[in-house]
Parts: structure tokens; C-alpha cells; sequence
């Protein structure tokens, strides 16, 4: 049998349960890893939007990233939340002293869907500069990768120019999703010459939220099981696709997302080739 694999989240609370590091968790353990946590802030946040959001010390990023990794062997890492731009370099600094370089998945959130902010917006260059260049794949939503690259997205050729000037900023993939958009929730992935689109059908049940930070932290978990990142891509979107057609209304703002499992064969294949 193979050894249970260990992930890392580095993100924000959310009270509510919805997304931020309780998303991710309950991610990681539907699809079967261990996952750890890097706290940066703790928001109050229910369904209907955020009510305050406290940034933690930057030493104390530091600590709980130094603990959990002088401890396990982290195989894949997520970042979500990040606050402000001092938390985003002791970010930077500490996924670059890893011995063995974990796969590194940058979901850039800039705001909640209820419009509040969740990284102060002079930390957007720090982002661009310190951690895009380290990432594996960066997972940005629409306005999100209008926000990064400065480009209006209104059909696919502007998709492509955002992808590039991410991809030249140092992002060795980019996943543009597509919750944002009418039509099919489409994501754009662009890595090296290729272009894939993953698609499933909109699924029209109003405003939902974790979406993003649920996809993120399910590529992060595929790829630590498979080392494969279109394998992992395609996975996490089945993934998200089955948690959002099981949304569920549990407050008075947008709907929370179901986080059950999937056996998945092909992990499985992938596990055993890897073991
Ligand atoms: N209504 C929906 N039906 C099906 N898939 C959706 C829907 N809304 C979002 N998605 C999918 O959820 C994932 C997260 O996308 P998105 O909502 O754009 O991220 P974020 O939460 O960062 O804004 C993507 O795979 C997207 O295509
Ligand atoms: C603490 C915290 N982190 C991230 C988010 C954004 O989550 P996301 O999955 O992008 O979902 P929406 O908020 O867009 O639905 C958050 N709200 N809180």
C-alpha cells in the first residue's frame, strides 16, 4: 500500500465553514491525503459575506510553516488567502528552503464573491514577483486574472494574452476559471505550447461559495497522489463539478459546496505506478 500523502494549505479561516482552510481541508480528506495548515488570518465570514478579517504575524506564518515541515514531508502545497505582502514574502522565502520542492498550486484570491477584499491591493506586485515564479500552476478566476495582468477578458484571445503575461511573469501553468462567465463553466489551462479546456455544465443554483478555493486544494491533492497535472486538473474538476451539483443551502447568503468522495481508478493506476 502506499504511503498517505502529506499537503499543506496556507490560507485564511473562514468561520463559516464555506471556504478558506476549511474548505481545503475537508478537500484533502475526501480525496484521502493528510493536510496541514499554515494559517495567515482568521476572518469572520459566514454565507452572506465577511464581517472582519485580522492578519497574523508574519513570524508567526513562519512558525507553523517551520513545524509542520521540519516534521512531514509535504508533497504538494496550496496557497489561498494571503492578506498582505509581508505574509507573501515569508511565503515565498519559507516553499523555497524545501529540500525536495513540494508542487506548488498559487490560487490568487484577491477578494470573496461578496466583493471584500482578502489581499490588501499594493501586495498584488509582491504576489506577481515572489510567488508566481515558484508556482506549478496558478489558478486564477476571471476578474482575479484581470486584476494580475491588467487585461479586460471578454473573449478567448484576451484569455490567451492573460495566460501569456502570467506565463512570462513566471507561472509555469495557468488555469483560467470559469465561474465568472454565461455558458458552460469552462477553465482555460495554458502550460508550455499546449492548450486544454476542462468544461462541465453550469449549474445553475445562484450564487455558491468555496468554489475556487475547492478546485485549488483538490489539484493540490491529485497532484500529490498522481505527479501528473493534467491528470490532477481533470480529476479536480470532476471533483468540484459532483460538490457543486450537491450544493446545499445551510445560511441566508450564497450556497456552501458538498465535499464528499470520489473513487477515482485512475488515481489508483497513478498511486501504483508512483508507489
Ligand atoms: N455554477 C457553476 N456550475 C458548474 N461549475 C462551476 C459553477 N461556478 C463555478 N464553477 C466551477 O468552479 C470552479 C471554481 O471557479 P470560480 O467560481 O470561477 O472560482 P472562484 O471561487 O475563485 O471565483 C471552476 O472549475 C468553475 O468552472
Ligand atoms: C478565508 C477565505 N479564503 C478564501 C476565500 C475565497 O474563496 P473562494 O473559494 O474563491 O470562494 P468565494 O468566496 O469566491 O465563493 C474566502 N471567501 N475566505
Amino acid at each position: 500500500m502506499s504511503k498517505t500523502k502529506v499537503v499543506m494549505t496556507i490560507a485564511g479561516s473562514d468561520s463559516g465553514g464555506g471556504a478558506g482552510i476549511q474548505a481545503d481541508l475537508k478537500t484533502f480528506q475526501s480525496i484521502g491525503v493528510f493536510g496541514t495548515t499554515v494559517l495567515t488570518g482568521v476572518t469572520a465570514q459566514n454565507t452572506a459575506g465577511v464581517q472582519n478579517a485580522v492578519h497574523l504575524e508574519s513570524s508567526l506564518v513562519a512558525e507553523q510553516f517551520k513545524s509542520v515541515a521540519e516534521d512531514m514531508e509535504i508533497s504538494a502545497v496550496k496557497t489561498g488567502m494571503l492578506s498582505n505582502a509581508q505574509i507573501i514574502e515569508t511565503v515565498s522565502d519559507n516553499l523555497a528552503s524545501f529540500s525536495t520542492k513540494p508542487w506548488i498550486v498559487i490560487d490568487p484570491v484577491l477578494a470573496a464573491t461578496s466583493g471584500d477584499l482578502l489581499l490588501e491591493r499594493q501586495a498584488v506586485s509582491t504576489l506577481l514577483e515572489k510567488l508566481i515564479p515558484i508556482s506549478d500552476i496558478i489558478t486564477p478566476n476571471i476578474p482575479e486574472a484581470e486584476i494580475l495582468t491588467g487585461i479586460n477578458i471578454d473573449h478567448s484571445k484576451d484569455l490567451q494574452k492573460a495566460a501569456h503575461k502570467l506565463k512570462e511573469a513566471g507561472a509555469k501553468s495557468v488555469l483560467i476559471k470559469g465561474g465568472h462567465t454565461s455558458g458552460n463553466a469552462t477553465d482555460h489551462f495554458f502550460w508550455e505550447d499546449e492548450y486544454h479546456t476542462f468544461s462541465a455544465e453550469r449549474v445553475g443554483v445562484g450564487s455558491l461559495h468555496g468554489t475556487g478555493c475547492t478546485l485549488g486544494s483538490a489539484i493540490c491533492a491529485y497532484l500529490s497522489k498522481t505527479d501528473d497535472l493534467l491528470t490532477s486538473i481533470k480529476l479536480a474538476k470532476k471533483y468540484v463539478t459532483q460538490a457543486i451539483n450537491n450544493s446545499f443551502t445551510i445560511g441566508e447568503g450564497s450556497k456552501v459546496l458538498l465535499h464528499s468522495s470520489i473513487g477515482d481508478e485512475e488515481v489508483q493506476e497513478k498511486e501504483e505506478l508512483n508507489a
